[in-house]
């Protein structure tokens, strides 16, 4: 084992940390889809004891944009939305952070702080190394009943009861966009849009449906997923123009942040995938980048939306912090 190139550990909301390498024998697929999803990361992977690891694996550092320079892309945005362009864009950023803890040690802070993420982390010769603790279920799927989260608009916990009419119908939008996905899909059926929550992410509060569905044995979810992603949730409406306005616009690569990572089976129709949020990239031992963005609208205010990174952002350093967990 100590000659693997590849490091997986993974934790499912109320479950236990469970380290992983890679196997041939293993029906148990991992996935690692950049946003772009033109980097697609498939490899067989069996549960095993948990291991040492000390090749991690870094890539090219990416230089963060300024404050100045990601205000005004956020004004740039509002304004091409209140043009009329596009109805909602996730405009997103680079936050660089530091630690004293070992990779392993800080998954082991957030396996502590998050019991209802999913947390990872991973390290591969092509994606470098990567961590987070997702609140997003993009799919799963278990003895064909499906599961597909909406997840938009966010508040400080305590202010959980403040979210807005205008809010709430975003995240409609979100839900609205998955639902007709799934009636467009001719072995699905019994859609149930679920009813609005409010989800728990760390100090946020996030509005929640869990939608859900009966799918049929030829419903494959390797390939509905990629239908799927990216959502509203973390691309925009509609769905092409925010793709094309992100990739244009954004002043940096996200990578595999707002990608999606998870399991599929190649022996059952079974599968679970997150969407890759409240992450972090390393690019040294004790460095990385947090990658956080936010929802925009044409009453987005530019201002707000940087605080609403900076927010995000907590998640990840609580888990880089000094303080005991
Ligand atoms: C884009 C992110 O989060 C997404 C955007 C949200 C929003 O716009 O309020 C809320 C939850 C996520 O769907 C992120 O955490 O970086």
């Amino acid at each position: 084992m100590g000659d693997s190139k590849i490091f997986l550990a993974y934790r499912v909301p109320g479950g236990k940390l469970q380290f992983y390498r890679e196997s041939q024998d293993s029906p148990q697929l991992f996935h690692f889809v950049n946003f772009k999803a033109d980097l697609e990361l498939q490899m067989a992977m069996e549960a095993c004891a948990p291991y040492d690891f000390q090749a991690w694996h870094f890539h090219s550092d990416q230089e963060a944009p300024s404050k100045e320079s990601q205000l005004t892309l956020l004004d740039q945005s509002i304004q091409a939305l209140q043009n009329g362009e596009g109805a909602k864009v996730v405009i997103s950023r680079l936050y660089p952070a530091q630690t004293k803890w070992s990779p392993i040690q800080v998954l082991e802070r957030m396996d502590a702080l998050y019991p209802q993420a999913t947390v990872y982390l991973f390290s591969h010769p092509e994606a470098g190394t990567w961590l987070g603790a997702s609140p997003e279920n993009l799919l799963s799927l278990d003895e064909g009943n499906l599961e597909i989260a909406s997840l938009a608009g966010t508040r400080k916990w305590e202010e959980r009861d403040t979210f807005t009419a205008k809010e709430r119908e975003e995240q409609a939008i979100v839900s609205r966009s998955i639902i007709d996905l799934l009636k467009a899909q001719n072995n699905i059926e019994a859609i149930e849009g679920g009813n609005t929550e409010i989800k728990k992410a760390g100090n946020l509060a996030h509005l929640y449906n869990a939608i859900q569905a009966k799918a049929g044995t030829s419903f494959k979810p390797e390939s509905f997923v990629k239908e799927l992603h990216p959502t509203p949730a973390v691309g925009g409406s509609p769905k092409g123009w925010a793709i094309d306005f992100i990739l244009k616009n954004e002043l940096y690569d996200r990578r595999f942040y707002t990608g999606y990572f998870g399991w599929s089976h190649l022996e059952r129709s079974s599968a679970q995938f997150w969407v890759n949020l409240r992450c972090a990239e390393y690019n040294g031992l004790h460095n990385l980048n947090l990658y956080v963005g936010g929802g925009i609208t044409a009453q987005s205010q530019a201002m707000d939306e940087w605080k609403e990174t900076e927010a995000k952002a907590q998640t990840i350093l609580k888990a880089l912090e000094k303080q005991n967990v």
